[in-house]
């Protein structure tokens, strides 16, 4: 009987994301990846090139592309391999870790190197925003704020999140969104507005914790403007799952969304600007993962 194929797999290293170093993961990859897998690993030179490196994988005819770093990577990894047969693998080791966390990837190196060698898939939605694909969350309002702050900032990691988040919230004022829901028009002045495909900001921060990565469907999540004193629960309900519960959040579930000149918004964590209207689009079952 033949010999089965050995797998083939790339790891693409982001050295500029989280606060933990990189050095040394080369080695960690060669000790603990089974020897019945052909491994390379790259580093990323410049924001994108993840996205370059990957293609070049897809196109060599690798099995399987693994992203080290946090959000951002992951998705300028996995927007190479939507809609091919190419599985993408996380080693989370970002700032937030969002997309990561929601798919129970362990958050230790080695724990999480153990997810590659086991090797089970599932095929997941992605979506896009004025075809830009995205894999976790993509927002408006005070989501952009934080996105644009943190990108600017000196240090990354969780404690940077949490300063730039309590820095943006000062005089922050709510904006009115006009949008389009597979077709229906709604007016509304939120904080934020989130186009989930999965749960969590990072950090285990749930935005949308009833979001499904196979069901279809965006969560839009909204925060209605709410009075001070409600920050605690807020932060309290974010960090267990309880959003859904405030009293100032909505939920609505849609495959097509039109939002009417945003201005700035964040992909991913990634923060954008923009002049023109944003469609945002449901890719149902088009990215493979290991998880
Ligand atoms: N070699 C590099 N030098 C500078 N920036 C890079 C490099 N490679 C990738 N980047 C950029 O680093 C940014 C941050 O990466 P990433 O999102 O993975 O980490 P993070 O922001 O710390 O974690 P998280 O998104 O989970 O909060 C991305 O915008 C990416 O484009």
């Amino acid at each position: 009987m033949p010999a089965e194929r050995k797998k083939k797999i790339l790891f693409i290293i982001n050295p500029h994301s989280g606060i933990k170093s990189k050095l040394g993961f080369v080695d960690l990859i060669e000790q603990q990846i089974r020897e019945d897998f052909i491994v390379k690993t790259r580093l990323t030179q410049r924001p994108e090139h993840a996205t370059e490196i990957a293609l070049e994988a897809v196109e060599s005819g690798v099995d399987a592309v693994i992203a080290v770093g946090g959000d951002g990577s992951v998705n300028e990894v996995g927007r190479a391999l939507i809609g091919t047969d190419v599985a993408l693998g996380i080693i989370p080791l970002g700032s937030g870790n969002g997309f990561a966390r929601h798919l129970n990837i362990p958050l230790h190196e080695k724990d999480a190197l153990q997810t590659i060698n086991q090797f089970r898939t599932q095929i997941i939605d992605t979506a896009t925003i004025n075809g830009t694909p995205f894999l976790a969350t993509a927002g408006l309002g005070f989501d952009a704020q934080v996105g644009w702050q943190f990108a600017n900032h000196g240090t990354r990691g969780f404690l940077s999140y949490v300063q730039i988040t309590a820095s943006a919230f000062m005089g922050y004022k709510p904006k009115t969104y006009q949008l389009s829901i597979d077709g229906k028009e709604i007016e509304t002045t939120a904080f934020l507005i989130n186009f989930a495909n999965a749960g969590q900001y990072g950090n285990n921060a749930w935005i949308a914790p009833s979001a499904s990565l196979s069901d279809g469907l965006l969560n839009i999540c909204i925060l209605d403007k709410f009075p001070k004193y409600y920050v605690p629960s807020i932060i309290y309900k974010l960090f267990n799952k309880k959003i859904e519960k405030l009293k100032y959040y909505r939920f609505l579930q849609g495959k097509e969304i039109w939002v009417r000149n945003p201005d700035i918004y964040h992909i991913d964590g990634e923060p954008r600007g923009t002049d023109v209207d944003l469609l945002i689009k449901i890719v149902p079952l088009s990215l493979k993962v290991i998880y």
